[in-house]
């Protein structure tokens, strides 16, 4: 019997105006427990990509299903079967930490012992105790982006949509991160995640699809897209490299 993916996404056309696509009939599928990194270069689509599957865009063509649900034949299982850390934080100003996150818990109709032992477990995580009852206005911009962080994973969707989310956090933010996503992913969530860090996000991410120019060129673990360009061995930043100069 075949499982059914978390996130599938069948020939995507998309983008900002009809005339002028981002996204030319993308492919892509996250199984359940999977951590995939969607790569590329500035431009490449990924957040483009990332705005389609959210609802905050709609397809020119194509389809998008997640937990085999559809925005359009069941948009409340669609959405609270997914959570969003967005590029830049977007926060309210006058509320505090504790209330963002929740907020946040209640919109995905979090009770309230999960909302509290989790929140407590995220504050310590992320070294933000101290910060709980601080309005967001006067948090650092790497504070700004844990706040996002933690209000997506107070939640616990099927799949978590994850953008770039290592820009401003220190370095023990970012170790406390992939160790959360990396239990996440044990207990069965999915996870498709943007990020420039390749170095990085070599070791966590299970499978990886690189973007270029609004298309997929390169898709699988890095061992058989290493192989796929006879190059078994290299580095998922030396095969990117390969894969995208040629089409500059
Ligand atoms: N709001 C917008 N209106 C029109 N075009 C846009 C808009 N946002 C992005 N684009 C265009 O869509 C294309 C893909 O951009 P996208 O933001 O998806 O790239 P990205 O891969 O996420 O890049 P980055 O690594 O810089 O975040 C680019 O050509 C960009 O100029």
């Amino acid at each position: 019997m075949s499982i059914t993916p978390v996130l599938q996404i069948t020939g995507l056309t998309g983008g900002y105006s009809l005339n002028k696509p981002v996204l030319h009939d993308i492919a892509l599928q996250v199984q359940p427990g999977e951590m995939v990194g969607l790569i590329g270069l500035n431009g490449a689509g990924k957040s483009t990509t990332m705005k389609h599957i959210l609802g905050l865009m709609s397809p020119h063509k194509g389809e998008i299903r997640v937990n085999d649900k559809t925005r359009l034949s069941d948009p409340e299982g669609y959405h609270g079967a997914l959570s969003f850390v967005p590029e830049s934080p977007l926060l309210y100003e006058e509320m505090t930490v504790r209330e963002h996150v929740e907020f946040t818990a209640r919109a995905y109709g979090v009770n309230r012992s999960d909302y509290e032992s989790r929140s407590i477990q995220l504050a310590k995580l992320f070294r933000m105790e101290d910060k709980m009852d601080t309005l967001s206005s006067h948090l650092s911009k790497g504070m700004k982006q844990k706040v996002m962080i933690m209000c997506a994973f107070v939640a616990r969707p099927a799949l978590y949509v994850i953008d770039e989310p290592f820009l401003g956090l220190d370095p023990l933010g970012i170790r406390s991160l992939l160790d959360f996503m990396m239990d996440l992913k044990k207990s069965g969530a999915s996870i498709l995640l943007s990020s420039h860090i390749l170095s990085t996000i070599e070791n966590y991410c299970d499978r990886f699809i690189v973007l270029h120019q609004g298309k997929v060129v390169a898709s699988g673990t890095l061992e058989e897209m290493t192989a796929a360009a006879g190059q078994p061995g290299q580095s998922l930043e030396q095969l990117f490299y390969e894969l995208v100069q040629g089409g500059q």
